[in-house]
C-alpha cells in the first residue's frame, strides 16, 4: 500500500516510511492511496477472532512492507491481557438496558484510550528502527493524555527518544504527575507557557523545517501519524462483533471528541464497510466541530479563545485530523484541502454549508452536540446512581451527546476515553466520592516533578531539543 499527502504529494512511500515521517513533506497528514474494503462474507469470517488476530486482519491491508508474521507477532505482543487488564482486551459494557454501551478502551498503563494505538506504535518503531538501524526523535503535542501514553509506550526503547509538550498548568493534577514524575534517560517533558493548540503547532512548526526534521531525525506520536488512527480503528470492529447483532445491523457509535483522531478512526472503519451508523461527535464547551456539523462552517479558534474546562483533554480549537476527513468529503482532492488549508491558515472561515461537500458531509453519518461543566457534572452523577458505574469527564461528555442522538433498536456504543481516576476533582464533585486508584499510581503526584517549562517559540524549542541531543551524545 502507498501513500500519499492530503495536500496534493503523492507516493510518501509505504507504512514504515509515513510512520517514521509522521507529518508529510507538503505539511499535509498521509493517508492511503485507497481505502481497502470488507464484503459483508469477510466481515463475518472477523467476528470470532481475537484482537491481535482481528487487528492484523484490519490492519494488514495498510501495512504491506512488513512481513506478515512479523507484523503478526508485533500485534500479539502488543494487546495481551496483562497489559490491558481484560481477557477481551476492549469490553464493552451494557448500561442497564437503556440501549447505551460503553466501549471500555482505557484499562491499559495509562488509564486512557491513547494506550491502545500507542502500545502498538512502541512495538513497531522499535521493529522498523532495528531494521534500519536507525534513531527517533519524537516530537509530540498532548492536552493531558498522548503525552503519558507515548512516555509509557516508549520506556525502554533505546533507539527512541520523547520530547513531549503540554499546556502548562492546564492537565489535571494526576495527568501532570504521571507524565512530569518520570525521570528516564529518553524522555524529555516540555511545559509550554499556551494552550494545547500552541503545543501542536510547534510540532507543525519543527517539522516544516525540513533540514532540522533530517538532522535531529524527528518523529510524531500524535494521531497525525497515520498508526495511531489505523491502531484505533480496530476496536470499533471489535465493539461491533462483541454486540453479537445479526449481520449487517447498523451500530452508532459516540466519540468524546478534541483533535478528531479518535472518530475519524471510526470513520475509517466504517469506509471500510462495517455497519456503522451514526458516529455523534461530543465536544466540550471547545465546540468547534460541533459547529462544523451544525452550520458547515469551520472555524478554528484562536489559543486566546480556547476555553480551560473540566474535560481538559479535549480543550482544543484546531482538529488535526478532521483535515483527513476533509480530505475524503472532497473527493480526495489534494488541491481543495490545500487551498482550505491555507484559508484556515489565514483565520478565516471555511464554510462548506449550501456547497456539494456539504452535502457529502450530511451523507457521511456524523452529527455532533456539546457538552458544559454543568452537563457533565449531571451525567457522572446520573451514571453512577442509575448504573453504578463512574465515569471521567470526558466519556460523559459522550453519553450525554450520545443519549441525544439514540435511535430506537439501535446500540449507542459510547467510547470511555480514560478512566475516573485521572480526573478525580470533577468525579468527586459529581459524583460525592473519589474514584479507585490503580494500586501503580497510589502516590503518584509525591514522585517528583522533572522536566522544563519553556516560552511558545519554536527557536527555543529547537535550542532545547539540540541541546540535549548534544548532550546524549
Ligand atoms: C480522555 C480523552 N477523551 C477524548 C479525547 C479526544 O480524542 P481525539 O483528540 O482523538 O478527538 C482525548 C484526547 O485526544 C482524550 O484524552
Ligand atoms: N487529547 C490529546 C491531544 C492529542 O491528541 P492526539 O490523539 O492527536 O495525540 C491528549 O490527551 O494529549
Amino acid at each position: 500500500m502507498k501513500y500519499v499527502s492530503t495536500r496534493g504529494a503523492a507516493n510518501l512511500g509505504q507504512f514504515s516510511e509515513v510512520l517514521l515521517m509522521g507529518l508529510a513533506p507538503d505539511g499535509g497528514l498521509a493517508m492511503p492511496e485507497h481505502l481497502p474494503t470488507f464484503s459483508p462474507q469477510e466481515l463475518e469470517d472477523l467476528r470470532r477472532l481475537k484482537y491481535a488476530d482481528l487487528a492484523f486482519a484490519v490492519m494488514r491491508p495498510f501495512i504491506t512492507d512488513i512481513p506478515e508474521a512479523d507484523l503478526r507477532r508485533l500485534l500479539h505482543e502488543t494487546y495481551r491481557p496483562e497489559v490491558f487488564h481484560s481477557p477481551d482486551i476492549t469490553p464493552v459494557t451494557p448500561l442497564g438496558n437503556s440501549g447505551l454501551f460503553l466501549l471500555e478502551l482505557s484499562n491499559g498503563p495509562s488509564l486512557a484510550f491513547k494506550d491502545m494505538a500507542m502500545q502498538f506504535l512502541g512495538q513497531v518503531f522499535e521493529y522498523v528502527l532495528e531494521q534500519r538501524d536507525e534513531y527517533l526523535n519524537i516530537l509530540g503535542a498532548t492536552s493531558g493524555d498522548t503525552g503519558s501514553a507515548a512516555e509509557y509506550a516508549m520506556l525502554n526503547k533505546p533507539r527512541v527518544n520523547v520530547f513531549m509538550l503540554s499546556p502548562h498548568g492546564r492537565m489535571s493534577a494526576f495527568q501532570q504527575a504521571q507524565m512530569f514524575s518520570l525521570q528516564e534517560p529518553n524522555i524529555f517533558n516540555i511545559a509550554v507557557e499556551g494552550v494545547f493548540d500552541d503545543c501542536q503547532d510547534l510540532v507543525k512548526a519543527v517539522n516544516a523545517d525540513a533540514g532540522f526534521k533530517a538532522t535531529y531525525r524527528i518523529g510524531a506520536v500524535n494521531s497525525i501519524n497515520w498508526a495511531r488512527v489505523l491502531a484505533q480503528a480496530v476496536y470499533y470492529f471489535r465493539a461491533y462483533f462483541a454486540l453479537d447483532l445479526p449481520a449487517g445491523a447498523e451500530v452508532d457509535f459516540c466519540v468524546p471528541s478534541g483533535n478528531f483522531g479518535n472518530v475519524f478512526a471510526g470513520y475509517l472503519a466504517k469506509k471500510m464497510g462495517l455497519p456503522v451508523g451514526q458516529l455523534v461527535v461530543a465536544s466540550n464547551e471547545n465546540d468547534v466541530l460541533h459547529e462544523f456539523f451544525s452550520t458547515g462552517a469551520y472555524q478554528v479558534r484562536p489559543g486566546e479563545r480556547v476555553a480551560k474546562t473540566s474535560s481538559p483533554s479535549m480543550d482544543i480549537g484546531k482538529a488535526s485530523n478532521f483535515e483527513r476527513y476533509l480530505y475524503l468529503i472532497a473527493g480526495e482532492s489534494g488541491e481543495q484541502v490545500a487551498g482550505w488549508w491555507q484559508a484556515v491558515g489565514r483565520g478565516e472561515v471555511v464554510n462548506l454549508g449550501g456547497t456539494p461537500h456539504w452535502n457529502a458531509v450530511q451523507a457521511s453519518g456524523f452529527v455532533a452536540g456539546r457538552s458544559t461543566h454543568a452537563d457533565r457534572l449531571r451525567t457522572i452523577a446520573h451514571v453512577d446512581r442509575q448504573y453504578g458505574r463512574l465515569i471521567d469527564p470526558h466519556t460523559a461528555d459522550g453519553v450525554l451527546v450520545g443519549q441525544h442522538f439514540q435511535r430506537p433498536g439501535v446500540p449507542m456504543v459510547c467510547l470511555e476515553t480514560a478512566l475516573p481516576a485521572k480526573f478525580e476533582e470533577t468525579v468527586l464533585e459529581a459524583a460525592g466520592r473519589r474514584p479507585e486508584r490503580p494500586e501503580r499510581f497510589r502516590d503518584i503526584e509525591q514522585q517528583g516533578r522533572h522536566g522544563v517549562v519553556l516560552p511558545n517559540d519554536v527557536q527555543a524549542l529547537k535550542t532545547y531539543i539540540r541541546e540535549q541531543l548534544e548532550q546524549k551524545i
